[in-house]
């Protein structure tokens, strides 16, 4: 068998080393547009962090996995073809601002009508809204050569970035969709095989298409619901004196509604909740449920509210004015464990303390700061000089923190607890602040060593 994955991102890379690794008999050909990422994923320096990805990669790589930038060969060699394209969410025209841009999906799937000689199974492993299922395969027969066929079948990846290689050896659930057909059964048994080769067959389960997809926005959705929730009464925390933390504990432990998913943050981010909810919200509103996108907006909206809050208590407790202020920034990333950026905390913080004036002092530790660059400047609209003259990147939280009147901690890196921060401490303006957006720091210690502690969801006396 030879799959073909169109798409070598942060899906697409991982999910098919692991096919790879797992599945010795079957050749796997992860291929993309973009030449520069291809040959990342060919280097010694792949272009993705993930905690144990490397390993696998090196190890499969030339034997039975290979990345290639030959999308059409590939297609033409493959049975099945995982479609793993970006979908974000539309910047103009129709639906812009909610609904996702399905251009790429499109794309790719007109390419494998046009290459395909053969039967393939085309797998939707982008998250796509409910129904696109048809779209493509209305694509795929009026574009394709005489005889060819094709069985389309949905198959959203779950994984969570920073530990994915973990969620894809050991998934919770594989969700297959697939049409309620002789064809449709067969294409779902050829995909159940694949993932038969470690994933126990009770955790693979099948659905119909369109529950299929409906699920991925659904999972995503509920789960960025349970932050916003929390972040909700993180606030009413803040203004009683109620500890979030303890609040999220006692209410974790009913069983009903279990631990996961209810650490008060100083908002979620990464690629995929805001996208995937913004669909959804759209979904609805196409089908005329204006109560139903307007509830799960309030999960938006709410997140929003929560970065906004956190920004806007340092310039209270800073006195105010942040003007000429320095300020240290642990953590761009979006969550521990990724180098990745996309809808990160830290660009909405800089760029509001950047409004202000304030000196910013960034270290992350897998984020380099040409993508800081690009998130703030390019992509965030901060005008190049005020940028050049108001940040700077260092190599240690250390390095960051020195001659800072604040440091504000916006990734949950492990590192950041157990930093030396009598040493930190020495070297700060006074009164030294730190605010703890992911709620990681041993505040009471901090205290003791002279330190103004601010924690989203505990209304400390500093
Ligand atoms: N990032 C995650 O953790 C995650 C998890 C689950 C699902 N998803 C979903 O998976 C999809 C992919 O996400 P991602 O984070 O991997 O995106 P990504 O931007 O990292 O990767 C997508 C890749 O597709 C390539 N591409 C686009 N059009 C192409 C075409 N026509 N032919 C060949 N290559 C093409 C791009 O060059 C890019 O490298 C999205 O729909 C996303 O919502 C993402
Ligand atoms: O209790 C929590 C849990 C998470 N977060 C934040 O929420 C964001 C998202 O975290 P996480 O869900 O762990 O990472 P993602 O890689 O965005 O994964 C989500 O999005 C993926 C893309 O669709 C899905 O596949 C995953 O199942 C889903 O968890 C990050 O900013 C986290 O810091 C919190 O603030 N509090």
């Amino acid at each position: 068998m030879a799959i073909c994955c169109i798409g070598a991102g942060y899906v697409g890379g991982p999910t098919c080393a692991v096919i790879a690794h797992k599945c010795p008999d079957i050749k796997v050909t992860i291929v993309d547009i973009n030449q520069q990422r291809i040959d990342a994923w060919n280097s010694q320096n792949i272009p993705i962090y993930e905690p144990g990805l490397e390993e696998i990669v090196f190890a499969q790589r030339g034997k039975n996995l290979f990345f290639s930038t030959d999308v059409d060969g590939t297609i033409l060699e493959a049975d099945l073809i995982f479609v793993s394209v970006n979908t974000p969410t539309k910047k103009g025209g129709i639906g812009a601002g909610f609904a996702a841009d399905l251009a790429y999906v499109e794309a790719a799937t007109r390419n494998i009508a046009k290459i395909a000689k053969s039967h393939k199974i085309v797998i939707e492993k982008s998250t796509v809204p409910c129904r696109t299922a048809e779209s493509m395969r209305k694509i795929l027969d009026a574009n394709s050569r005489p005889g060819v066929t094709f069985d389309i079948l949905s198959n959203p990846e779950f994984l969570a970035e920073g530990t994915a290689i973990k969620d894809l050896l050991h998934p919770d659930r594989v969700l297959i969709g697939h049409l309620d057909t002789e064809s449709g059964k067969r294409a779902q048994e050829a995909l159940t095989s694949v993932y038969a080769h470690w994933v126990p067959k009770e955790r693979i389960v099948t659905t119909r298409l369109w529950s299929s997809e409906l699920t991925k926005l659904a999972a995503n959705a509920m789960l960025a619901q349970r932050i916003s929730s929390i972040n909700s009464l993180s606030a009413i925390c803040e203004a009683t004196g109620a500890d979030v933390d303890e609040v999220a504990y006692a209410c974790g432990l009913d069983s009903r509604i279990g631990p996961k998913f209810l650490k008060a943050s100083v908002g979620f981010g990464g690629s995929c909740f805001q996208k995937d909810i913004l669909n959804l919200v759209y979904l609805s509103q196409s089908l005329h449920l204006p109560e139903v996108a307007e509830y799960w907006n309030q999960v938006v909206i709410m997140n929003e509210y929560q970065k906004r809050r956190f920004a806007e208590q340092v310039v209270r407790e800073l006195f105010n004015t942040i003007t000429n202020k320095k300020i240290a920034i642990f953590g761009f990333a979006f969550k521990k464990d990724t180098g990745d950026t996309r809808e990160s905390a830290a660009i909405t913080l800089i760029q509001y303390f950047l409004k202000e004036n304030a000196n910013i002092r960034v270290y992350d530790p897998k984020v380099p700061e040409s993508q800081m660059r690009y998130d703030l400047v390019v992509d965030g609209g901060v005008d190049q000089a005020h940028y050049n003259k108001f940040v700077t990147v260092h190599d240690s939280a250390y390095a960051a923190a020195e001659g800072c009147d604040a440091v504000v901690v916006v990734t949950e890196w492990d590192e950041f607890k157990t930093l030396d921060y009598t040493k930190i401490y020495e070297k700060m303006n006074k009164p030294a602040c730190v605010f703890d957006g992911r709620l990681i720091l041993p505040l009471n210690k901090l205290k003791d060593i002279g330190f103004k502690t601010i924690c989203i969801g505990k209304s400390l006396p500093h």
